[in-house]
């Protein structure tokens, strides 16, 4: 992964950042970086995801999913980080069978992917960290009944990756289903390079080895200095632009299978970072397609926004047939990946132009080892980040009150007094 930060500058972009801030900033990054190694070293709680490429076990995910190698597609049961690593994966890169998620509770979608799907030869992967997450334990009872309902046998075709106590490994040792175990001291939104988010991939046909090697080559990267960390470089620069104004940070992949990733960033970057009033507002957006829909606002709107591009260098190409038509004369012996990269550096120059900052992650082409790197350079630009913001990255204590009062909604509580209604009807 190759960052470039240039466009953020404040010789380009207001609110922009100094070479002068910078090489300040470098010496808190030193210092960041020491604090990171030492809780890798001890395994502390949420570093230790940090230390996952040397740790995971993929000959171990190999063997628990053998069983379900003949599966055509995976159905993982999960929600947040037990659903965004390995649909980052199974989204970007390309699988045997299709990948299918229910993150969500909604009835009309969950009915019809149960009508739509052949059970018999879906696998089903639930996936939870706590093993007590309403939606999934919800999503999975319905899912387990509608496998039963087909005739198929779902504790054949069921793989579950949990903790070591709560709901969902109670059921999996009533069942006596296969657990994969979530690793001690990752957080569900880091944990892409674990059991988490590699197990449905290497069911569908990954090549996870690669995606923990590429992992490892972002790992070895990590040292004292942005200038020679590209995670670094991202975590500072993020940091350093929200310090200025820049409260929202635009997530742009150029390209489709890459749309995924932008979920997954943004839960690691808002329930990592947003706290104390801190923090940015991470959006997502898809590159060319989002030129035609969100740039009017991006180049035009308030000046509040970094704009992240994530670009490959290389790739598959599809040459543009030729048809003579006028005024498409510079469409002539073009490729559609020629198309798509003169729109991205356009959209990036003319983001320059007006002084938006904006900065370019680079990969060498959109395969396993890239995208390993990419999520394990990610989560360390987020770790950084959190020491330099000084938040406590690695809980979410905001998403608490909701559950709660969720739970105690359908136990039958009162309807809620903190909100306030004005209603309008038509007459
Ligand atoms: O993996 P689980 O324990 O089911 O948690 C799934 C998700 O739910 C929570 O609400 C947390 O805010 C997320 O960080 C987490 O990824």
């Amino acid at each position: 992964m190759d960052i470039d930060i240039g466009n953020a500058l404040d010789a380009v972009a207001a609110p922009g950042v100094s070479r002068e801030y910078l090489d300040r900033l470098d010496r808190r990054v030193a210092d960041a970086h020491e604090r990171i190694e030492r809780g890798m070293a001890d395994d502390e709680f949420g570093y230790a995801a940090l230390n996952l490429p040397e740790r995971v076990d993929t000959a171990a995910i190999r063997d628990a999913v053998a069983p379900l190698a003949d599966s055509e597609a995976v159905l993982t049961v999960g929600i947040g980080g037990s659903a965004l690593g390995a649909a980052t994966l199974t989204d970007a890169l390309d699988t045997d069978g299709e990948a299918y998620y229910l993150d969500n509770v909604d009835p009309a979608q969950v009915s019809q992917l149960l009508d739509d799907l052949d059970l018999e030869s879906t696998a089903l992967n639930v996936v939870s960290r706590s093993g007590t997450t309403a939606e999934t334990l919800a999503n999975f009872l319905v899912v387990r009944e509608a496998y039963a309902d087909a005739g198929v046998d779902w504790t054949e075709r069921t793989l579950v990756t949990t903790g070591d106590s709560g709901n969902l490994r109670d059921l999996a040792d009533e069942h006596d289903l296969p657990v994969l175990p979530v690793p001690d001291g990752v957080p569900g939104r880091f944990s892409a390079l674990s059991t988490v988010g590699l197990a449905p991939a290497a069911i569908l046909g990954i090549d996870i080895e690669s995606v923990v090697t590429g992992a490892s080559a972002e790992r070895e990267s990590l040292s004292g200095s942005l200038y020679e960390t590209p995670a670094y470089a991202y975590g500072a620069i993020t940091y350093a632009l929200a310090a200025r104004g820049a409260n929202v940070n635009v997530v742009m992949p150029y390209h489709e299978t890459l749309e995924t990733y932008a979920e997954w960033y943004a839960q690691l970057s808002a329930e990592s970072l947003g706290k104390d009033g801190l923090g940015q507002t991470p959006v997502r957006a898809l590159g060319a397609t989002d030129q035609h829909s969100q740039l009017q606002l991006y180049r035009a709107g308030p000046n509040d926004k970094l704009v992240t591009f994530v670009h490959a260098r290389d790739g598959p190409d599809v040459a543009i047939p030729s048809a003579e038509l006028e005024g498409l004369d510079y469409l002539e012996g073009a490729s559609l990946g020629e198309l798509r990269d003169a729109e991205f550096e356009a959209t990036e120059a003319s983001l320059a132009d007006v002084g938006l900052p904006n900065v370019r992650i680079e990969i060498e082409r959109v395969d396993a080892a890239s995208v390993g790197g990419l999520l394990y350079g990610m989560e360390a630009a987020t770790v950084l980040a959190g020491e330099l913001y000084g938040v406590e990255t690695f809980t979410q204590p905001a998403v608490e009150w909701g559950k709660e009062v969720a739970r105690d909604l359908l136990r039958g509580a009162d309807a809620l007094d903190e909100t306030t209604s004005l209603r309008v009807t038509r007459e």
